[in-house]
């Protein structure tokens, strides 16, 4: 498919499927788009394929099975247009690097093969990326010095330094508070919103992106649901997905998941599956994988 006939998707994934080696599928039958300004999220459990599949959109994984396409073209080939927000370490406590230049670097990494810019526009650049995420009071600091959420939203302005099309977020809100985490999700959201990035996120803290995400990808056990926030995480999606008895309760506004099984059942792929669901907000989600 060409650029402009996918123009519409950022990301394609049909009949994608993963596995390692001899083992079960980590997920397979998967059919996901994401639109142009779009934020979805992706839940589940340790294990359950979340990196994986961001590395698959990177074009660091391939599939087992299936096809997939980045801006209409291979992940290897959008790269460029692809920022990503890696799972966070704290920077080395000796690193002297500044803020600015972190995200500098950010930069330059998208760079390789393209005309040379301007010292000039290269700042302007990074001084946009840093706006952007609120950093511009630190920017001169050294990096090891700010604090966790501060170190959180120079990786985002890192990523958003090549002006991306599309966001990929591997648990971003880890070890960070809820003001921070909803920081960082504000931050996250506006840049959909201002430039119609499309945004694939992982994360394990459920409740500061519910106010965000347009859609959910849930993986669990080999098997997966997508649709819209309030028709995921209900008791009843969840207790389908795991095979066995999962609860969602709101407890103070906030939703609370009980009985998640420490380890999913793994559905064989010689069972029947249904159809995923990928179609945004209009229909009930339904997990899919064999059922
Ligand atoms: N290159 C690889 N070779 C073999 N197994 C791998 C490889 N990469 C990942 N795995 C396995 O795939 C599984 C899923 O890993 P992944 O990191 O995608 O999970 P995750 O859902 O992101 O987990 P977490 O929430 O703990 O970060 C793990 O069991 C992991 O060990």
């Amino acid at each position: 498919m060409s650029d402009i006939e996918d123009g519409a998707q950022l990301v394609r994934l049909s009949g994608a499927a993963l596995g390692f080696d001899a083992g079960e599928p980590l997920w397979e039958a998967l059919d996901l788009t994401v639109r142009p300004g779009e934020f979805v999220a992706v839940l589940g459990a340790n294990g359950s394929g979340k990196t994986t599949l961001l590395r698959c959109l990177l074009g660091m994984q391939p599939l087992s099975a299936g096809t997939i396409s980045v801006l209409g073209k291979s992940p290897t080939a959008a790269r460029r247009e692809v920022g990503y927000v890696p799972q966070q370490r704290r920077f080395d406590p000796l690193t002297p690097v500044r803020a600015r230049d972190l995200v500098g670097y950010g930069y330059d990494g998208h760079q390789w093969g393209l005309p040379v810019l301007s010292r000039r526009q290269r700042r302007e650049r990074i001084d946009a990326a840093l706006a952007e995420v609120g950093a511009t009071r630190f920017a001169d600091a050294p990096a090891s010095r700010l604090s966790g959420g501060q170190q959180q939203l120079l990786r985002i302005a890192q990523a958003l330094a090549c002006d991306p099309r599309l966001l990929l977020c591997d648990e971003p809100l880890l070890s960070l508070d809820l003001h921070h985490q909803r920081e960082v999700c504000a931050v996250v959201d506006r840049r959909r919103r201002d430039h119609d990035t499309g945004v694939v996120f992982v994360t394990h803290e459920i409740n500061p992106v519910l106010p965000y995400a347009d859609r959910v990808l849930y993986l669990a056990g080999g098997r997966f649901t997508i649709g819209p926030v309030d028709e995921v995480m209900t008791s009843q999606t969840l207790t389908r997905l795991y095979g066995s008895p999962v609860d969602v309760l709101k407890v103070r506004g906030q939703l609370v998941v009980v009985g998640i099984p420490d380890h999913p059942v793994h559905h064989s792929s010689s069972e029947p599956h249904d159809e995923p669901h990928d179609e945004p907000h209009d229909e009930a989600p339904e997990s899919a994988g064999p059922s």
